[in-house]
């Protein structure tokens, strides 16, 4: 309060004033970020970015969290593990890719689940935009939910549709399911 000789801590809206190109990959990039922080200084950051996000979207991909629902079994959750060269290490993942040019999140889903596991899904639910490392990147996802009717005559023998560099996949019994 100004009458009491205490005066009030400025406030900025924070905002981006540059972002500068530093190196570019074919799936990456890296920039330079220069933005006003909320206390109205001047900072930089070092920002992460794909270079394959589509036109009009905030989303650079999809993770699909699929349940395998069979008569007489108990329902599945449908993982899948491959070699992941950042981590130099076999990583088991929910079934994820990226969004195609477009494609919405849901046909994104149905397709990579099609790909990654061979099963046809019916989408039965969709998250907003949700960021994955945002002191790293702006890379997000949405987690898309899907059921698979495993009884379906198209899901009796599911046939993966991959290139180079397998994957396998690993059903969940979903009552095992722990934190
Ligand atoms: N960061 C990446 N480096 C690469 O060298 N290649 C990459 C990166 N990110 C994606 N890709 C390639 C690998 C695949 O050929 C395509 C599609 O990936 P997609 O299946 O959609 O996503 P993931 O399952 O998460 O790899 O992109």
């Amino acid at each position: 309060n100004m009458s009491d000789g205490v005066h009030p801590k400025a406030t900025t809206e924070p905002h981006i004033v540059n972002e500068e190109v530093i190196a570019t990959g074919k799936w990456v990039k890296l920039e330079e970020t220069t933005y006003v922080d909320p206390a109205g200084n001047t900072r930089l950051w070092e920002t992460v970015k794909r270079t394959t996000r589509q036109a009009n979207t905030q989303t650079d991909g999809v993770g699909i969290i699929a349940l395998l629902k069979r008569t007489l079994h108990k329902d599945c959750v449908v993982m899948v593990k491959q070699f992941r060269p950042p981590l130099s290490s076999y990583s088991l993942e929910f079934p994820a890719g990226l969004i195609d040019e477009g494609e919405t999140a849901e046909v994104a889903a149905l397709r990579e689940l099609k790909e990654e596991t061979g099963y046809k899904g019916e989408v039965v639910g969709v998250t907003p935009v949700t960021s994955l490392d945002p002191g790293l990147s702006n890379c997000t996802t949405q987690i898309v939910m899907v059921n698979i009717n495993g009884d379906d005559h198209d899901n009796i023998h599911p046939t993966q549709q991959l290139g180079e560099g397998g994957m396998s996949c690993f059903y969940i019994k979903s009552n095992e399911c722990q934190a």
